[in-house]
């Protein structure tokens, strides 16, 4: 693939690490950012993800959108967004009536999927060499994602899962070097995505946005 499509684990780590402001808002361009790497990743798992990372890069679009629209200056973090879109009665809160694509339902979708995301990537750090990244995707998904999907996409996710490669070719994958390595740089990754995560986390559960429709 050419080289702005090659997936590495350390820009992933660095957009992560540029998301939050000195008093821990979340910028929204590198939060967008984070997640197009990460996309990266699952599209050269190949095409049986396809229907993962359109929804994925979907959800993305929509908040590029707003991030150059004629309200852009709202959209620079993701606390200046809920202000703006709660302040200006922009979100659906009960059920999808005129504002079913709000940035905040949007980026709630992506939000659960961070935690996933968090749980998969730290089963992968204390996994040993004979686990099944299946497995441990399954499990994380299970404990997260899974939670607020029908039945018919976890399904889906399910048989996607089966075909992830092995441990070893995961590794690979991520051009960050040998096994120790990567583990060590999903060690430095995680804290950072866990701040990410609870700091959003909180931020709905104070404005009661965690079941946008
Ligand atoms: C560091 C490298 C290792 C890890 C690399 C992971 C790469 C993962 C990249 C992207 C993950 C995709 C995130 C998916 C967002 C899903 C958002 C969502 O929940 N959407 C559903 C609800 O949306 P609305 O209908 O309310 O608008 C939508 O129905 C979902 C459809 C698609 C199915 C989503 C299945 C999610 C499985 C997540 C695991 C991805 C497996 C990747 C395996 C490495």
């Amino acid at each position: 693939p050419a080289d702005n499509q090659k997936f590495s684990l350390q820009e992933v780590l660095d957009t992560f690490k540029l998301c939050l402001s000195e008093n821990k808002e979340v910028y929204l361009e590198q939060y967008v950012a984070g997640w197009r790497g990460l996309v990266k990743f699952l599209n050269s798992l190949g095409s049986v993800f396809g229907f993962i990372s359109k929804d994925a890069v979907s959800k993305l679009q929509i908040l590029v959108n707003y991030m150059n629209g004629e309200n852009a200056s709202h959209y620079a973090t993701v606390q200046s967004m809920v202000k703006y879109e709660l302040d200006n009665n922009l979100v659906d809160v009960n059920k999808k009536e005129s504002h079913p694509e709000s940035g905040c339902r949007t980026l709630l979708r992506l939000h659960r999927a961070l935690r996933w995301l968090e749980l998969f990537l730290d089963r992968l750090r204390t996994s040993t060499e004979d686990s099944k990244t299946s497995a441990l995707c399954a499990e994380a998904y299970n404990e997260s994602l899974a939670q607020h999907h029908p039945w018919m996409i976890r399904k889906a996710a399910g048989m996607a899962f089966l075909v992830l490669p092995g441990r070893q070719t995961f590794f690979e994958v991520m051009n960050v070097g040998p096994p120790e390595q990567v583990v060590a740089k999903l060690g430095e990754a995680l804290p950072l995505i866990s701040e990410v995560y609870q700091i959003t986390e909180d931020l709905y559960a104070q404005h009661n946005l965690l079941d946008l429709p």
